[in-house]
């Protein structure tokens, strides 16, 4: 079987570094380039915290990248408005994608999905790439037919750039496809303090917690007339998510148009 070989965008971040690990690890994965903000000309094992034996060169541009290696597939760990650039560079030039990156908004969604079907390309947004954080969706979304009444509340790092968590975001939207909008707490409930009651989607409370200390971590509670439920999942450390970005990478060369979230893609 031929290697897949990568293109890492964000290769000196907390998840990048992780990533290149993952990579080098994998005997069926081939580092082919890496795009970082700076470091243009250098080789990968010169970046910090890089696997010293990693032969690859790093560029500051995706386009220049594309053009002048030769990739299966791009994997983006970077930021927000980053992430959604390469997104489309990487698809007008019809290369699989996996993103990582969180930030995207439904419109953002939306018109990466039709570039990807115009350009007849698969890629694949995953929010979280935590196998546990990927049942807790599930089992959130099983149980909203049931306790409609949800409140979600997500706790990262204090280096997080997106609010909500694209976890948050995610798990709201899988309840929604299974839950009534509704509103929820008192009719005449009023924030004395604004942001007390924290976002909100069709009715769903979401709150975001920030603190030195966090990795990521979601509880979803659900109330009902005398219980409470709440399913919880805690990633202690970035490697908790490289067996999804493992199987990612894996499914994208098989993937048509753009897939969001791993749960499409688990068995
Ligand atoms: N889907 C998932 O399971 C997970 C997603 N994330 C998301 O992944 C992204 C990265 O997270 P972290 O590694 O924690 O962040 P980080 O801040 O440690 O790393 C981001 C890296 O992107 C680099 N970067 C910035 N601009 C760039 C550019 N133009 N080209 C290439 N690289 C560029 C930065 O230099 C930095 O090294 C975030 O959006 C985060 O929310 C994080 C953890 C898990
Ligand atoms: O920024 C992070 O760290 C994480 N981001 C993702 C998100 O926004 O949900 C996934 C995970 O929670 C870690």
């Amino acid at each position: 079987m031929d290697k897949i070989k990568i293109i890492l965008a964000g290769p000196r971040g907390k998840m990048g570094t992780e990533a290149l690990k993952m990579i080098e690890a994998a005997s069926h994965f081939e580092l082919a380039a890496a795009v970082d903000s700076k470091n243009d000309g250098v080789q990968v094992k010169d970046l910090q915290g890089a696997p010293v034996s990693m032969e690859a060169p790093v560029y500051d541009d995706l386009e220049r990248c594309i053009q002048s290696v030769e990739a299966d597939v791009l994997v983006d760990l970077t930021r927000p408005d980053i992430g959604k650039k390469h997104l489309e560079i990487a698809l007008n030039h019809g290369l699989r994608t996996v993103i990582g990156t969180t930030g995207f908004s439904n419109e953002d969604l939306e018109r990466l999905t039709e570039l990807a079907q115009e350009k007849n390309t698969g890629a694949i947004i995953a929010p979280n790439f935590a196998i546990g954080a990927i049942l807790m969706m599930k089992f959130s979304q099983m149980a909203a037919k049931y306790l409609p009444d949800i409140e979600i509340i997500e706790k990262h790092h204090d280096q997080k750039l997106d609010a909500p968590s694209g976890t948050a975001l995610k798990t709201a939207q899988l309840i929604t496809e299974v839950r009534e909008e509704k509103r929820q707490g008192h009719p005449d409930e009023n924030e004395d303090l604004q942001g007390a009651r924290g976002a909100e989607l069709q009715g769903i409370r979401i709150h975001s917690v920030r603190l030195p200390g966090l990795v990521a971590h979601q509880e979803v509670m659900f109330g009902g007339e005398g219980q409470l439920l709440t399913i919880r999942h805690d990633s202690m450390n970035r490697a908790s998510f490289m067996p999804g970005v493992k199987m990612a990478v894996e499914s994208v060369m098989n993937v048509e148009g753009l897939v969001y979230g791993l749960e499409n893609i688990m068995e």
